[in-house]
């Protein structure tokens, strides 16, 4: 098998097939890679697209309104949390807990308009103020946070039919997907 060197891989800038053995470990390159098994047993070959091309598909050049660099005067805004309605808590906390891994950054009752809002992320919650105000800028403070919206009595309502999934007319939101 050739030998694969990452200074040859650079400069070939192309797409590569490794052998069943790679020489080098893919885990290594700073490429991205996408493991496409040709075959199912040849679970082991990755293809490799190169990373410095600039007529990439998601070039700005090839994407119309694409910026590489935000506007100056808004250069440190994020995307802070999109909010779901959810009908159970309960079930909603385990999914994005125990089956996403996110934590819960900061839970809001709201006992006067009857619902409770959890803020759930990926952060180290150990680092998180413990004091209620400084635990509310922090959240606040964190990137692409999911705000779960609770109306108290959905969860056991035998009326309530679940909140729009996005995947009938009018078709809006789309999914949330998990790796
Ligand atoms: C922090 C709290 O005071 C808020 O204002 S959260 C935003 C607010 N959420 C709700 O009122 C939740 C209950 C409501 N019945 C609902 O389901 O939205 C709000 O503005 N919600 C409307 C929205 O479009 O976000």
């Amino acid at each position: 098998m050739a030998s694969f060197s990452f200074s040859a891989a650079l400069s070939r800038l192309s797409l590569f097939h490794l052998s069943r053995k790679p020489c080098i470990s893919p885990s290594s390159l700073p490429f991205s890679y996408i493991s496409k098994p040709h075959k199912p047993k040849d679970r082991t070959h990755f293809r490799l697209y190169s990373m410095a091309s600039s007529d990439l598909k998601e070039s700005a050049a090839n994407n119309p309104g694409l910026h590489t660099t935000p506007d100056e005067a808004t250069k440190d805004y994020i995307m802070q949390q999109t909010m779901f309605r959810i009908k159970d808590p309960k079930a909603s906390l385990d999914f994005y807990s125990r089956v996403l891994g996110m934590s819960l950054l900061k839970r809001v009752d709201v006992p006067e308009l009857k619902f409770t809002l959890y803020f759930m992320g990926y952060e180290d919650v150990s680092k998180a103020p413990s004091d209620p105000y400084g635990r509310t800028v922090w959240t606040f403070g964190r990137a692409a946070t999911i705000e779960l919206t609770h109306n108290w009595g959905t969860e056991s309502d035998p009326e309530f039919k679940g909140y729009h999934t996005g995947n009938s007319e009018p078709r809006g939101f789309g999914n949330k997907d998990g790796l």
